[in-house]
């Protein structure tokens, strides 16, 4: 069921004793979307271990399904993939509800406008309010047409281009998201499909292409710009997929941990592709008590333990270069720069106002009401830390899973409790985190 006022569900943290013990957090968001995607393209069974079973994932298994794959879990909590190749996807015959998942509509929709068939395309009320031009342009040049009944949201309609003419495309904005969905269409059409990334984002979808033995160029520009080139209708081999634990979910008991006097945790497991771990450079800056332990590679990732103790932190300027490596960690940091001693400035913000929510004046709003001093600009935003009187206020979340676990973590080291409006929409990425959190030393009332 999406979330909307009808089923809000309030929720309060109190100041805790230190968070102590080992844990492992749910698996990778991207990873676990990616898994699907590539085993339902693939030829024959993908395996898949440790997948994410959070809202957004399954609606991506859900969709995967109503295009002909074969989904089902099995008794071990293996997920089996069984795939139709590429370029051979079946239509839909029902609308795909993608919930609040921003990965899982925009990927789908670069599946969905490279077949010679009609989907439609819808989402909660968050989802409902979010940019979809980015992909939907590229698709267009691409011979794709969409029916919109507010321009480029959902809910909207995609007729899948025939013949598909692949592109070449330079990624306006630093986005995942943009690249994969090209990517994605680029590998289900004829031809060669060139993707231009002038900023690195996260490589998941590169990886798994590769992993699933299709071949993609990458060269590095005279602009030191990255350019992909990706030969269509390659053909996908099944693999088995392990899931390393998300970082995006390991920095909440991270955060929760430096913040609160008397921790120690050992976070298991944890995915730490460099596109990824921004948020672990900027803590130890900020003096953060933190060593990766036990760094080994899995399924072709770097992962980790990550062993974190209560810190006294202070603040630091984060350079926007560093933002795509930590674009969903914000608000979190934001949480651990009002513990820290002086200002914390981060820059280069600008996606986080098309993120779930306008992650920028959500997180302000939430220090608003819980006494932390900052400035918001259009693009940055400064947390004055230190003080002694933090928490005490309501947070309104706007269906965006990161600010509610973002303010529940500083209530567990404020003085007084934080409330946030609605804990339910955790479940987009984080199922569990309460009952997790809770084990550990931290003090939650419904
Ligand atoms: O590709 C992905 O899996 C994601 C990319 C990022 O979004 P953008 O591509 O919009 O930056 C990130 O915020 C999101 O949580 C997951
Ligand atoms: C931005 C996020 O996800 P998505 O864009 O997939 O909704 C997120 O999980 O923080």
């Amino acid at each position: 069921m999406a979330h909307d006022a009808s089923n809000m569900t309030p929720l309060s943290s109190l100041r805790s004793d230190g968070l102590k013990g080992k844990l492992q957090v749910p698996g990778d968001k991207s990873i676990s979307h990616r898994s699907l995607i590539f085993g339902a393209l693939a030829k024959g069974e993908t395996v898949v271990s440790g997948l994410l079973e959070s809202e957004d994932v399954l609606n991506t298994a859900k969709a995967m399904q109503a295009f002909g794959a074969q989904v089902h879990k099995d008794d071990q909590g293996l997920w089996h993939v069984t795939g139709v190749g590429t370029g051979s996807l079946l239509e839909p015959i029902d609308v795909l509800d993608f919930g609040n998942s921003g990965t899982g509509a925009r990927l789908v929709m670069g599946l969905a406008g490279a077949h010679a068939f009609a989907s439609t395309f819808i989402g909660d009320a968050s989802l409902s309010g979010r940019p979809m031009g980015r992909v939907l342009n590229p698709l267009r040049e691409m011979g794709v047409e969409v029916l919109a009944r507010s321009k480029d949201r959902l809910p909207l309609t995609i007729k899948g281009a025939d013949p598909a003419t692949p592109i070449t495309y330079r990624v306006p904005m630093a986005s995942a998201q943009v690249k994969s969905c090209v990517l994605l269409a680029g590998l289900n059409m004829a031809g060669t499909t060139t993707l231009i990334e002038p900023v690195k984002t996260r490589d998941h979808t590169e990886k798994m292409l590769r992993g699933f033995g299709a071949e993609l160029g990458e060269e590095i520009n005279e602009a030191g710009e990255t350019v992909l080139t990706l030969e269509g209708l390659q053909e996908l081999t099944a693999q088995n997929v392990t899931v390393p634990a998300d970082p995006s979910s390991a920095a909440f008991p991270i955060v929760a941990a430096l913040i609160t006097p008397g921790s120690d945790l050992l976070v298991e497991n944890v995915l730490l592709n460099e596109t990824r771990t921004g948020l672990l450079t900027t803590l130890v800056e900020m003096g953060a008590n933190l060593t990766i332990e036990n760094e080994r590679e899995s399924g072709g990732e770097r992962i980790g333990d990550i062993h974190v103790r209560h810190s006294d932190l202070k603040g630091v300027t984060v350079p926007a270069e560093r933002a795509p490596s930590m674009i969903d960690e914000y608000p979190v940091l934001s949480v651990a720069a009002s513990f820290a001693n002086g200002e914390t400035r981060m820059e280069g913000l600008e996606e986080l106002r098309v993120k779930e929510s306008d992650r920028l004046s959500a997180v302000a709003a939430g220090l608003t009401a819980n006494n932390v001093p900052h400035i918001e600009g259009e693009d940055y935003l400064v947390v004055k830390g230190g003080s002694n009187q933090i928490g005490g206020g309501t947070v309104v979340t706007h269906l965006d899973h990161r600010i509610a676990m973002s303010f529940l973590v500083m209530g567990l080291a404020s003085q007084k409790p934080v409330e946030v409006d609605d804990g339910a929409v955790i479940n987009t990425s984080f199922p569990g985190f309460v009952d997790l959190m809770t084990g550990l030393g931290g003090r939650f009332s419904a």
